[in-house]
């Protein structure tokens, strides 16, 4: 034991020795440079005590965290001096982040994160979860950004650039009436969340202007389909509770036509939010459609959500699809493909296919092989 324990002292006693001079010549080991030789010691022995690895592993390990920013002004910097956040806003320069608790810092961005980025381009966008060091009250450096999930791009010369991150849930809100429920639509909807990877939730607002029985057949289609589906009405507050649960801890993004009801719904949850909205968009009528700026607005209340929003969201499409893929993104299509006599076949007039043997004795609802058909030779097979 007592033998154990002097060799382990020699061990780091020397290996003090033989990084002391690269941990001071080091930018990336700078805190240990502060923390001197013996923070480095001591983070050596907990991992010793912890009984893992050898030293080689134990100074990978350690390196990680050396390696993890540090602030040249503010050599005492540790990883609990990183505050987590979201961004608000990006604009390149100076991103608006909300950190965790609740503070609103303008922040720029480490170089080598801009580096990182292709053309310096949506190093962060709105929605990114980031780590940033704060540099006063109000200003601060985003140091880390973590890995995106749930991403809405729009397409511009043939580039794709992102301008929602994060998103949890896709709201695809349509109307019962005024204007008319349009299934089409929704099916498009559906399919750019699921090339996305988004998960989609159909809202069916303005269900006081119809009879709520004649929405079951649409209702019974996407939820056989593993769809959530809500009827609300934002007037009479059917539902608004339900969706507030749905908004609740998640950052979310609203699509549908003009006029379903899209910010009343934000305001029956949150009363003024919507106002915000429509003033940001009134501000900007002409480049409504076109603008790339996206803002991830926070609910009020502990842990209430955050709503993105951007005028592409609103109608967005689907890019860079192909004829082929479309089956495949659409559930009750999908397992049905493999059925097909050719392999290219794209379910429209090829003899024996799948999906439409499929459709023809019922297992896929006409309607949708309609929205199918559509798309394709409206828009992907001029
Ligand atoms: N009857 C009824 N009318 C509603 C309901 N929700 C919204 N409306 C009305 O529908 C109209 C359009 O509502 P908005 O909330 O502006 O629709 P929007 O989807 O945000 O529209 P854009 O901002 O153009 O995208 C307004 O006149 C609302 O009062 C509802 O649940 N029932
Ligand atoms: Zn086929």
């Amino acid at each position: 034991m007592a033998k154990k324990k002097r060799k382990s002292n020699q061990s780091r006693v020397s290996f003090r020795k033989r990084h002391q001079g690269r941990v001071r010549d080091s930018d990336l080991t700078r805190q240990f440079h502060v923390g001197d030789a013996e923070s480095l010691a001591d983070a050596v022995k907990n991992e010793r005590v912890s009984g893992k690895g050898d030293l080689t592993r134990k100074r990978t390990v350690v390196g990680v965290q050396a390696g993890a920013p540090a602030s040249a002004d503010d050599p005492q910097s540790h990883d609990s001096l990183l505050i987590g956040g979201r961004v608000l806003r990006a604009h390149g320069l100076r991103n608006t982040v909300l950190a965790d608790d609740g503070r609103t810092f303008e922040c720029s961005i480490r170089q080598v994160l801009k580096s990182l980025s292709i053309d310096g381009r949506g190093t962060v966008v709105a929605g990114d979860r980031i780590q940033f060091r704060a540099e006063s009250e109000t200003t601060g450096m985003i140091e880390f950004v973590a890995p995106r999930h749930g991403i809405i791009s729009r397409q511009s010369r043939g580039q794709q650039h992102i301008i929602a991150a994060n998103v949890d849930h896709l709201l695809i809100v349509t109307s019962a009436a005024e204007p008319t429920i349009k299934p089409a639509l929704i099916d498009r909807f559906l399919l750019s969340a699921e090339q996305c990877g988004l998960n989609p939730v159909v809202i069916i607002n303005k269900c006081d202007l119809v009879d709520p029985a004649s929405l079951q057949p649409i209702l019974g289609v996407y939820a056989s389909l593993g769809y959530r589906v809500l009827l609300t009405s934002a007037d009479r507050g059917t539902n608004i509770d339900y969706l507030k649960e749905l908004l609740r801890g998640k950052q979310t993004a609203l699509s549908g036509q003009s006029g379903v009801g899209k910010s009343s719904l934000l305001n029956a949850v949150e009363p003024g939010l919507a106002l915000s909205v429509s003033e940001v968009s009134k501000d900007n009528q002409k480049g409504r459609h076109t603008t790339t700026t996206s803002t991830l607005i926070p609910l009020q209340g502990e842990n209430a959500g955050w709503v993105f929003d951007t005028p592409g969201i609103r109608q967005f499409q689907l890019w860079d699809i192909t004829a082929e893929e479309v089956a495949g993104l659409m559930p009750d299509l999908r397992p049905h493909v493999g059925e097909c006599r050719y392999a290219n076949c794209l379910h429209l007039s090829e003899d024996d296919c799948g999906v439409k043997n499929a459709v023809a004795d019922g297992r896929i609802d006409a309607r949708r092989y309609d929205s199918y058909c559509h798309l394709l030779e409206d828009d992907l097979l001029l």
